[in-house]
């Protein structure tokens, strides 16, 4: 392992954000590969110095250079380096010499060292536990870092083949000669036993959003960098953040971006769009682009089965009033959702959908039916195109699931906003219902919306539907409709 060399030593005192990214510059840039411990021990402990603080009161701090630091001594990060080199070399026995593939023993081995070093007991979904500055000094570490420690502590070891695989909500390793080998190496959820040393979900979860369908984001040592620059919270308190440490985020966002590290990272390019919204750096690329860009990589390198860059996207239009556009985002994320099956590991999704149906889109409708709306979406048969395709992927994503998506409280709003479309803006959405595959517990997308006539595929006409629709979540009556059993249920 190249250790701290002196062009990096030379940095130290770090005084301010610009020194910080020329570290990450020169090992980013360096011929060998990025040091993932030293990387994620100076940003934690830079986001530590900011976030950490003691009193969490905000002061009134007089005017200081924006991108001033605490000084941070080139002392404390070679101890804490030191330290997580000693930590994983004193128990992993490597042979000396040639670095063979590492094997499912060595990797678990690791992850048992990290696990095993852990504080008994903590809130784990706390802020500022993923980096290994805080496995380092406070012996706590959130799921990611659990998992990024495992893979910093093989890279220690060097085995260059052990790599960060990232679902949308999960982390996990993979590794051997042609990087095909996978295993769990942390905990995900609460109350799940943990499946550390297993290989990835090929039992019913493989088809669960916990595991995109197989289409991990698997990164190279620069990707893993780009992973651990996302990880970066600036959080203070939940309602500020310490603008220094997004200022660092978003200036080693955009070092990776411009290094060509984020192509195959939907996420981090939504992030790096999310910090571009709120604090735009001039003649950059605008953050309505970024978002763009985020789907286009997912479509290029999952298979279009990532759903968070379509909702990253419908909270950029959501917030900027840009609701026809948000109504296009979501449907497509639920075009996403539709051809998986829904499992208990997916509540982190499960309330990503049901804040989007039942607090953004009401309270979209509410504004739109304020009557002072010019030109209101509810005019627009797209908009209701969009709305439709939006629950119909939620109510697809149930079906063939073992567990149910939908209850009373997904109807109300449902019904509500469906019901604000004028009968002759429903009557121009036509639903095309393609012949569903014979696939045999999840149909492919079996119809989809244009804005021709509407014709139920039985002949009914949509104001059948609606009254019976209306009639069911207002007075629980009988009538059969073609909705989703589960809607059919109110
Ligand atoms: C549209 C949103 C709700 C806004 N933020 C979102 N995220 C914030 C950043 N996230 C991430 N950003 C970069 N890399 C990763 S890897 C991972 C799974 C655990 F390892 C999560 C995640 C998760 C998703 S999705």
């Amino acid at each position: 392992m190249a250790g701290i060399r002196e062009i990096d030593k030379a940095l130290f005192p770090i005084k301010n954000i610009p020194s910080v990214i020329q570290l990450f510059k020169n090992q980013l840039e360096d011929a060998c590969e990025p040091d993932l411990a030293l990387l994620s021990v100076v940003a934690g402990a830079v986001e530590n110095s900011l976030t950490c603080r003691s009193n969490t009161s905000l002061q009134v701090c007089e005017p200081v250079e924006p991108t001033s630091l605490p000084i941070l001594e080139f002392h404390t990060i070679e101890t804490l380096y030191n330290k997580f080199h000693t930590i994983m070399k004193s128990a992993v026995e490597c042979n000396k010499g040639f670095k063979s593939y590492a094997t499912r023993e060595l990797v678990k081995k690791v992850s048992d060292v990290v696990w095993n070093s852990l504080t008994r007991s903590y809130y784990k979904d706390r802020a500022h536990l993923q980096s290994l500055y805080s496995y380092l000094t406070g012996s706590k570490l959130d799921c990611f870092g659990v998992a990024f420690a495992v893979v910093a502590g093989c890279q220690a070891l060097g085995y260059s083949d052990v790599h960060l695989a990232l679902s949308e909500d999960h982390a996990w390793v993979v590794f051997g000669e042609r990087g095909t080998e996978t295993a769990e190496v942390t905990w995900h959820g609460k109350g799940n036993e943990d499946k550390r040393g297993q290989e990835i979900g090929k039992g019913v979860s493989a088809r669960s959003w916990l595991y995109v369908n197989n289409k991990p984001v698997v990164c190279t040592r620069h990707m893993e960098v780009a992973a651990l620059v996302s990880a970066i919270n600036p959080s203070l308190n939940a309602t500020h953040d310490a603008f220094e440490v997004a200022l660092l985020q978003q200036d080693l966002l955009w070092l990776l971006y411009d290094l060509g590290h984020l192509k195959k990272y939907p996420m981090a390019i939504g992030n790096l769009g999310d910090l571009e919204e709120i604090a735009p750096k001039g003649g950059r690329t605008p953050c309505s682009v970024l978002f763009e860009e985020a789907i286009s990589s997912a479509r290029t390198y999952y298979n279009n089965q990532h759903v968070y860059p379509y909702t990253y996207q419908g909270g950029y239009f959501y917030r900027n009033k840009m609701y026809k556009e948000a109504f296009e985002s979501w449907a497509n994320a639920s075009d996403v959702i539709r051809l998986y099956n829904y499992s208990r590991d997916d509540e982190e999704i499960y309330k990503e959908f049901l804040e989007i149906a039942n607090e953004l889109i009401p309270h979209i409708m509410k504004v739109e039916s304020s009557g002072f709306s010019a030109n209101t979406i509810l005019k627009k048969p797209e908009c209701f195109a969009n709305l439709l395709r939006f629950y119909d992927g939620i109510c697809q994503w149930e079906e063939g699931s073992a567990t149910p998506v939908l209850h009373i409280g997904w109807a109300k709003p449902l019904v509500n906003t469906i019901s604000k479309f004028d009968a002759e803006v429903r009557a121009q959405v036509e639903i095309v219902c393609g012949r569903p595959e014979d696939d045999t517990n999840k149909r492919s997308n079996g119809g989809y919306f244009n804005n021709n006539n509407y014709e139920k595929e039985n002949g009914t006409n949509e104001t059948d539907i609606l009254t019976s629709l209306n009639s069911k979540a207002l007075k629980d009556d009988q009538s059969t409709s073609n909705f989703h059993p589960s809607i059919e249920a109110l």
